[in-house]
């Protein structure tokens, strides 16, 4: 593989986002995740993002075609051995990051290991590293081809080396890279997801429907979404989960999680990708 190969590491909503990104700004990417099948959906996915990219004339044919040939996919995470960057997009769970971060630093002894979590601690991650100066956070937002943004976040031990090279990836992908340091939510968690939580509220205590709070919010603030219908785009255990690494990090009770958002949890009413949340997706 070439000198631009760059690892994406889990290939669901994130890593498909990432890796699209990644081929049509002219990098090659390789693709790992532990399910063959996700493997196989995520090409699928990947290609029906590259073909609406055609169908906008934002992308020619040949470009389409050229960017799948850079994406390599495997189930080995020897894959991932040349590659200068690996950027990490596997379930939000701290042992399993950890796992693969220790495994990744073992694997490569120069890659920057980047990681796309949306609430874990960096400083953390980079604590099971050999040589953890290299561990950076690259969070981007779903979904990944059209939000702008990424936070790049800078763990204790990261070094500005590490953070210029991640600075100039995001740039090089089209993304505008804001950074922000190892604290629990980053910026734009914190700032979001305690909306979401009392927007919750406002609909446990019966003061406001969902549609009520979300036709205020995109009326009266000017969201392009209101804040129910965005939680469950994110997913409401995801929002449920960032809420929880609030109150846990900052040890401060304006962070609870609302009780309405931990029943929807525990009901299995996830929002879109389980056809129910505070909204109804039949
Ligand atoms: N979904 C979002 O809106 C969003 C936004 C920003 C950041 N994030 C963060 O991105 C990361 C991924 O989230 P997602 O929504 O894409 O999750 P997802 O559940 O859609 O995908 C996770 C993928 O990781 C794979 N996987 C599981 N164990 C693995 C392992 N040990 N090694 C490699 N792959 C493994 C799974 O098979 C799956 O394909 C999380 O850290 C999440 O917090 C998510």
């Amino acid at each position: 593989m070439s000198d631009k190969a760059i690892g994406v590491v889990g290939a669901g909503t994130m890593g498909q986002g990432i890796a699209q990104v990644l081929i049509s700004s002219g990098f090659d990417a390789q693709l790992y995740d532990v399910a063959d099948e996700q493997l196989g959906r995520a090409h699928s996915n990947i290609e029906k993002g590259l073909s609406k990219l055609v169908a906008k004339d934002k992308l020619s044919e040949a470009d389409k075609n050229a960017a799948l040939a850079r994406l390599s996919t495997s189930t080995a995470l020897d894959a991932l051995s040349d590659c200068e960057v690996i950027i990490e997009a596997a379930p939000e769970q701290p042992a399993l990051k950890e796992k693969l971060f220790r495994d990744l630093s073992h694997l490569s002894s120069d890659a920057i290991l980047a990681s796309n979590t949306s609430s874990l601690s960096l400083t953390r991650l980079a604590a099971v590293c050999e040589r953890p100066e290299r561990v950076v956070g690259m969070h981007f937002f779903n979904p990944v081809p059209v939000l702008k943004l990424v936070e790049v976040i800078r763990a204790e031990q990261t070094s500005d080396a590490t953070v210029e090279r991640i600075e100039r990836l995001a740039e090089a992908l089209g993304k505008t890279a804001v950074p922000v340091g190892d604290s629990p939510g980053f910026a734009v968690n914190r700032l979001l997801v305690p909306m979401i939580n009392e927007a919750a509220f406002l609909v446990q205590e019966g003061a406001a429907t969902p549609e009520a709070v979300d036709a205020a919010m995109k009326l009266g603030a000017a969201h392009p979404m209101g804040p129910l219908a965005l939680a469950d785009l994110i997913g409401l255990d995801v929002c449920l989960a960032i809420m929880n690494v609030l109150q846990d990090g900052f040890g401060d009770p304006k962070y609870r999680p609302c009780p309405l958002l931990k029943r929807m949890v525990d009901a299995g009413y996830l929002g879109r990708k389980t056809g129910r949340g505070f909204h109804r997706y039949d």
